[in-house]
């Protein structure tokens, strides 16, 4: 089985966290693409969507699905979005489409964060993926300095812009072992939005897909 048909069958898993006539919460990647193109088949059943991202907000659209802005509701009983890495304490590195911080503001509200993913996103330690940090453009250097500080290797994503307007820096050679810590530590860096590290609010479940089915796992 190959990694489209292990995101796609991630996706479909996810349908079944989906409640009748709610908003639904949604991510953004390739993983989430194909929980878009299942959400779809019973699109009539819900009551529209918050979207994370341009791109979503685009694939819902194309769908039929109603995209709801989130100012306009406080209620999402379940947020559905992949990772770059995670970890078995459910805590992940993501960001690496560049969308982390309306997923980390939808995650915030919604109630349940159902993660979902391939085997080859689970790790021991976060780290390996280099970890996004979204950053106001006149801030970039400085934050850049503020992060060597801590012992990280910042590469600035040039040529791209965040939905927000913003940059991203790219932390490369981190073993984290406190992320939630470090979480912190770099959403202290004045002219940091947020970091891609989802620690202090992981995921409630995640759906991991491997060639002998989808692997349900909970938040210890
Ligand atoms: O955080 C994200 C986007 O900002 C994505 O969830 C993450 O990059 C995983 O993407 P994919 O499903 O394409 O592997």
């Amino acid at each position: 089985m190959d990694a489209k048909q292990l995101k796609q069958q991630a996706a479909q898993a996810a349908l079944e966290f989906i409640e009748p006539n709610t908003i639904v919460g949604v991510g953004t990647g390739s993983t989430v693409n194909y929980f878009i193109d299942a959400l779809a088949t019973m699109k009539d059943d819900i009551a529209g969507a918050v979207s994370s991202s341009e791109a979503s907000t685009q694939r819902l659209q194309e769908h039929g699905i109603e995209v709801i802005e989130l100012n306009h509701t406080a209620d999402i009983p379940v947020y559905v979005d992949g990772a770059d890495e995670i970890t078995a304490h459910l805590q992940m590195i993501k960001g690496g489409g560049g969308a982390l911080t309306r997923e980390k503001v939808i995650a915030a509200v919604a109630k349940r964060f159902v993660c979902i993913a391939d085997e080859s996103k689970l790790v021991d330690v976060l780290g390996r993926f280099p970890l996004p940090v979204e950053v106001l453009p006149m801030a970039r250097s400085y934050v850049a300095r503020e992060i060597v500080k801590l012992g990280g290797d910042p590469v600035w994503r040039e040529g791209f812009v965040t939905d927000n307007g913003n940059l991203i820096l790219d932390i490369h050679n981190l073993t984290i072992l406190e992320p939630m810590k470090l979480e912190q530590q770099l959403n202290n860096i004045v002219g940091v939005v947020t970091n891609g590290l989802f620690a202090q609010r992981g995921a409630d479940i995640a759906l991991i897909a491997s060639a002998s089915g989808v692997d349900q796992r909970h938040a210890d």
